[in-house]
């Protein structure tokens, strides 16, 4: 008996269409002539006509959308996600790929929903996707394929940089780099209230501090310094930034930042239960 042909497809399918999954699709249509091959499923309506509206790329529903993508993106909450596989899972057959960004959630999980064999990616991006900054960390499924790592990496390094770890390290990935950029945000919103404290304007504060942000990223990234040696050229002997140095280790701000990593990586892995 021979089996059925595997259908041939290309283009990309976001199942979900929030934050994460608009970040992607938003950098990823950039890439000329990209957004005919990438459909978006949503389950709000509203959601869908504004993602097709602002960027061009087509709504169908999960049927359609398999019968017309070879990778179908999960971009739903972890909580939404055994539910939206028991839907999927009809519709996937041989020719697909399967990338998850959902936090926590095991392949194993994902691959237990879908039929046998379904060659499934786990992906922990972030939203500097949006503005092609992303930094998206893969990891093969039981199926996967080295060529099927290779196809997801081809596609979210359009939106930035792309790691590959073992499974077992994504839950400290998405502690770092999944939640990551929320934490700068909230160091960003509490240098800026000190600004306000000293009598500055909030938009004069608010472009200080952006500069200074974004200097001392690109410093990190391009000097080849470790940070404390970065930390250190600024700190003067006798000087202010000393000065400030004592308060924030005086309120173990240290410390607070590695719990506080520690618990989203406690999260990720409660959510993969
Ligand atoms: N927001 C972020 O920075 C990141 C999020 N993630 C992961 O991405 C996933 C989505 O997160 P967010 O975008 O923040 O959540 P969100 O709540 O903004 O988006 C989820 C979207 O999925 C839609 N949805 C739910 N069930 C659906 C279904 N059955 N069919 C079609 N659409 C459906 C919802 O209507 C909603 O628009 C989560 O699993 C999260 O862990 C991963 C990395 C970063
Ligand atoms: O907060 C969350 O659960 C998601 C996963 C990583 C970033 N946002």
């Amino acid at each position: 008996m021979t089996s059925a042909p595997t259908p041939q497809r290309s283009g990309l399918a976001v199942v979900g269409g929030g934050k994460i999954g608009e970040a992607l699709v938003s950098g990823l249509v950039r890439r000329p002539g990209a957004a005919e091959g990438i459909v978006v499923v949503e389950r709000s309506p509203e959601r869908a006509a504004q993602l097709v509206q602002r960027y061009g790329v087509r709504s169908l529903d999960l049927a359609g959308a398999a019968a017309a993508c070879r990778v179908l993106l999960v971009a739903v909450k972890p909580q939404d996600v055994d539910a939206l596989l028991a839907l999927l899972a009809p519709h996937v057959d041989p020719g697909h790929l399967v990338v998850s960004v959902a936090a926590g959630v095991p392949t194993a999980r994902i691959e237990a929903a879908l039929p046998t064999g379904t060659a499934v990616v786990r992906v922990m991006p972030n939203t500097p996707a949006l503005v092609d900054e992303g930094m998206s960390v893969l990891s093969a499924g039981a199926h996967a394929t080295p060529e099927h790592l290779d196809e997801a990496e081809a596609l979210l390094s359009a939106v930035g940089q792309v790691r590959r770890v073992p499974e077992s390290q994504q839950d400290a990935v998405t502690a770092l780099s999944g939640s990551g950029p929320a934490y700068f945000f909230f160091l960003v919103e509490a240098m800026i209230d000190a600004g306000i404290l000293l009598g500055l304007p909030r938009t004069l504060a608010a472009d200080l501090i952006v500069q200074t942000a974004l200097g001392a990223a690109t410093m990190l990234r391009d000097s080849g310094e470790h940070p404390v040696q970065l930390r250190e050229a600024v700190t003067s002997p006798g000087g202010t930034t000393i000065a400030a140095i004592r308060e924030l280790e005086r309120h173990g701000v240290r410390a607070a930042l590695i719990a506080a990593i520690e618990a989203a990586h406690d999260r990720s892995v409660e959510l993969g239960r």
